[in-house]
């Protein structure tokens, strides 16, 4: 009989790498001839990080979003589909970077009532540089990050080339005091040793998430939750990109979803990204330019900027896609707008 399909969740804020730690586990599975799935979770309503996953890896979508609330019922089902469509050897969840891991955990717990999964791991990708610099902060962002670092059964100390190294010892042992247990590695773009997969999936049992994340000090690891996941909060507007309402602890991320009408002038986009307030601290798109015929996946995660040259199979929109915190959407979108005219 098969064994149950070993489930991992990458968790992590915004942009920390969990879909570059991703990318490299899905080569890692396909080498050793094995068939990696993933479930991906996106807040947007575009899923640009799917761009990153190579053809032929089974994918599921669960968008417009966050997994841990407004979609949380249909993890078990997604899951389910995608196994018996599938029949996958292993699984990665990738949660938006403001899931709060353990509902998604339990979500994926009460997938495991419906089809033969265990989850095995819930890994923290934690951007070092943006942890540095929220430090002492007593913000939302804050304590998520601190609830994503609590949660994890493996922690990945990220970006720490955009650190000064003499600061890594501090930040370990500031992590170390909230999760004392989990294995931890320091890392630039998630170069991690891939066969710490195997080692976990060898370990017997479901992953065991440190008890101050679960049961009766579960606000310790983020919110309440269960009824009040269908809390009428959770509104979105989806003509004009959409704000992520809800009582949870992410309930302060906003998203800007902007389409574009046409090609626009690269270095015109630059350098709105460059002027881009503080409070929007991420954003990927999809970008034609007037000015290159490749077609771009445009990355941004606090302050750092990134053009890949993507050649899609499908048609893709020109689209780019804003996340952050009380930034102003229509000064946003009209200067986007402004770009669209400009060409
Ligand atoms: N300098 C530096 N950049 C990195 C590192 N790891 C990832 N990046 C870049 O950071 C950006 C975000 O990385 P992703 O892997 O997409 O992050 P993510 O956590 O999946 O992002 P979300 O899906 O938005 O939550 C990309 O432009 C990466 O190339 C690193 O160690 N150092």
């Amino acid at each position: 009989m098969k064994r149950a399909v070993p489930v991992h969740i990458l968790s992590g804020f915004l942009g920390s790498g969990k879909t570059t730690l991703l990318s490299q586990a899905i080569d890692y599975y396909k080498l050793s001839g094995r068939k990696p799935a993933v479930l991906m979770n996106e807040l947007g309503d575009v899923n640009l990080d799917g761009m990153l996953v190579e053809d032929g890896v089974p994918m599921t979508e669960m968008l417009s979003g966050c997994i841990c609330c407004t979609i949380r019922g249909d993890l078990g089902l997604e899951l389910r589909d995608l196994i018996r469509d599938n029949d996958p050897d292993v699984i990665f969840v990738e949660c938006t970077g403001a899931a709060n891991p353990i509902e998604i955990l339990e979500g994926v717990t009460d997938a495991s009532l419906l089809t033969e999964l265990e989850l095995k791991s819930v890994i923290t990708v934690i951007d070092a540089a943006h942890l540095l610099a929220q430090k002492n902060g007593k913000g939302k962002t804050f304590r998520l990050m601190q609830d994503q670092v609590r949660c994890a059964t493996q922690l990945i100390l990220n970006k720490i080339d955009l650190i000064e190294p003499g600061r890594l010892a501090e930040l370990e042992s500031e992590i170390r005091e909230l999760n004392p247990a989990a294995p931890m590695t320091a890392t630039v773009r998630c170069q991690v040793d891939m066969a710490m997969f195997d080692a976990i999936e060898r370990s017997a049992g479901t992953a065991e998430v440190p008890s101050r994340a679960g049961g009766a000090e579960r606000h310790d690891c983020g919110h309440e939750h269960g009824e009040a996941c269908s809390h009428p909060s959770h509104e979105h507007d989806h003509e004009n990109g959409h704000e992520v309402h809800s009582h949870h602890s992410h309930d302060h991320v906003m998203v800007y979803t902007h389409y574009f009408s046409g090609p626009i002038d690269s270095e015109a986009f630059e350098e709105l990204v460059g002027r881009l307030p503080e409070e929007v601290y991420r954003a990927k798109g999809i970008l034609r330019f007037s000015d290159t015929a490749s077609l771009f996946l445009f990355q941004y995660a606090y302050r750092e900027m990134d053009f890949v040259k993507i050649a899609p199979k499908e048609a893709v929109p020109n689209v780019a896609v804003f996340i952050g915190e009380h930034f102003s959407k229509d000064r946003l979108a009209a200067e986007l707008k402004a770009l669209e005219q400009k060409d």
